[in-house]
């Protein structure tokens, strides 16, 4: 058996250690609100510097040489250009020093008016300064991870925070931000650590040690149960990704059923064109939009309609058909004018409509996210035989459902120009989004990026071996629960760390 090798320290020994290095950092500065005018921007300045920078700035009576500078306080000041004496602005400052700072850091705040010649005037000061120098991108959050003040998975929220776009991406951002995801990987890591002492301590003991097989039991039950909260967690049914890219909403049905119309009503723009001339769209028009907070991509497509020779247009129902089936949400849309006419020549409700091959088709892939338009309302007032057109719907609904074998089916009917139903649509389009994006284990957070996804399924793996092996070979057990438990610390600590700081920073902006 192979057994640990521990290295014993002599108390009593004294060991000699080379000298530290102390590394002078640099002090780094750069302007953290947005650029372009504003009413108030504001320069950080992180590092050791960044006492000196204050008191080079400000005129000696606003704070003395020997008085201590009152920290997070917003201390009114002039500033001067520290050669030339010149007034650079009248503003405010506050101070953080280490280590209870963004950064870690000392770090200083310059709050002055949002003017390009004051902010330029004002960097080109603190650049005068020794020690000094402009940060790279995402250079603050860097300083920030390597003092301790976040984990990765903070810094990914941080990045994600300043990328959001909607609520629902901001409400997630800053959840991760402040430490939810590290909290569910971290007590994850524990259990893991907690399930394998016994392992460890049984290697520890050696050849004389006795397997209790009630206590690896215990052990093997407690890892099965963590794998399959792992498990879990990696079936989010793609929430993550969808919050990070938008759900894919598609609007199909046959030619000139009002599909521009209700994306153009949806968008309150005119994103794609309306007119009476069945095929116009031919590409799939998309846009994106935030419904209720969440983030969307809506794509109007091609009619699908089998009686064209347009080769174009062919090739744009065959794009619509697939952007259908990969939807995340499907609205089907119909002309209920259109199909109410047909009704009223055949006289027999049970007869098959008249659907082109295409619709067809593509009734196979209604399903419980598929939402059943009936567009164009407003021209059914002409009928008096409206009980029949009811009755129509139902027939449809029902032989949809009964083909496809679903409980149910959603549907609705409106009027794009007349406005008449919209909200009661957008209202059910809403729901069917929260349902896609909301996770029903509360205590699980979304997986918002692949790394962690990929993490994730090492440690299942390993979880997996390790309990092949629990039976036979105890070392080769205890090998796959060290690197199961290494799998999740990377999630929050990743090992090739420098790799993967590089991908991160890039997408942080100067200031931050
Ligand atoms: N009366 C009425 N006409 C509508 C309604 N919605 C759309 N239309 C009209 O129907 C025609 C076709 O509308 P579009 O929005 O271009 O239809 P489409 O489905 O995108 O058509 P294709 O691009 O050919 O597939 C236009 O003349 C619209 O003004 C509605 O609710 N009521």
């Amino acid at each position: 058996m192979i057994k640990r090798l521990f290295c014993s320290i002599n108390k009593n020994k004294i060991i000699n250690e080379p000298p530290k290095l102390s590394i002078i950092k640099d002090t780094i500065y750069n302007l953290s609100s947005g650029v372009g005018k504003s009413g108030v921007a504001i320069i950080r300045v992180s590092g050791p510097q960044a006492e000196t920078v204050i008191r080079k700035l400000i005129k000696k009576s606003d704070v003395d040489k020997n008085e201590e500078i009152k920290s997070r306080y917003a201390t009114l000041s002039t500033f001067y250009n520290p050669k030339t004496n010149e007034q650079l602005d009248k503003g405010m400052f506050i101070w953080f020093p280490s280590p209870n700072s963004f950064t870690g850091e000392d770090v200083v705040e310059f709050h002055i008016h949002g003017g390009r010649a004051v902010i330029y005037e004002t960097m080109e000061a603190i650049g005068l300064i020794e020690g000094t120098r402009p940060s790279e991108q995402g250079e603050f959050t860097k300083r920030a991870f390597e003092n301790g003040k976040m984990d990765l998975t903070q810094v990914e929220g941080l990045s994600d925070l300043l990328d959001a776009s909607t609520s629902f991406q901001k409400k997630i951002a800053l959840k991760q931000m402040q430490g939810s995801i590290s909290e569910f990987y971290l007590s994850l890591r524990k259990d893991l650590i907690r399930a394998s002492a016994y392992m460890e301590a049984f290697i520890d003991f050696g050849d004389d040690a006795e397997l209790d097989p009630e206590i690896v039991d215990q052990s093997r039950n407690r890892i099965i149960s963590i794998r399959d909260k792992i498990q879990q967690h990696l079936n989010d049914g793609k929430r993550g990704e969808r919050l990070r890219d938008g759900a894919n909403i598609a609007i199909v049905g046959p030619p000139n059923a009002g599909k521009s119309s209700l994306i153009n009503l949806l968008t309150n723009r005119k994103a794609s064109i309306v007119s009476p001339i069945a095929g116009t769209t031919r590409d799939i028009v998309e846009v994106i939009l935030d419904i209720d907070g969440y983030p969307v991509i809506i794509g109007d497509t091609a009619g699908l309609r089998n009686s064209t020779n347009d080769q174009i247009e062919i090739e744009g129902i065959e794009m619509a058909k697939d952007r259908f089936n990969n939807s995340d949400i499907k609205l089907f849309l119909f002309d209920s004018f259109n199909l109410f006419s047909q009704l009223n020549q055949n006289q027999n409700l049970n007869s098959s409509f008249n659907f082109n091959e295409e619709i067809k088709n593509l009734f196979n892939f209604i399903d419980n996210e598929t939402i059943i338009i009936f567009n164009k309302s407003d021209l059914l007032k002409q009928f008096d035989n409206l009980k029949e057109w009811e009755n129509l719907k139902l027939n449809l609904l029902d032989n949809i459902k009964k083909s496809n074998n679903l409980n149910s089916i959603q549907s609705i009917e409106i009027s794009c120009n007349n406005n008449e139903n919209i909200k009661d649509l957008l209202n059910l389009l809403k729901l069917n989004l929260k349902n896609l994006f909301e996770i029903q284990d509360k205590e699980s957070p979304l997986l918002t990026r692949l790394r962690y996804k990929q993490h994730l399924s090492d440690c299942v793996e390993s979880l997996d071996r390790y309990l092949y092996y629990c039976e036979h070979d105890v070392v080769l057990a205890s090998e796959e629960l060290r690197s199961a438990i290494l799998s999740i610390s990377e999630i929050t600590h990743s090992v090739n760390i420098d790799d993967l700081l590089d991908i991160i920073f890039k997408d942080f902006c100067i200031g931050k």
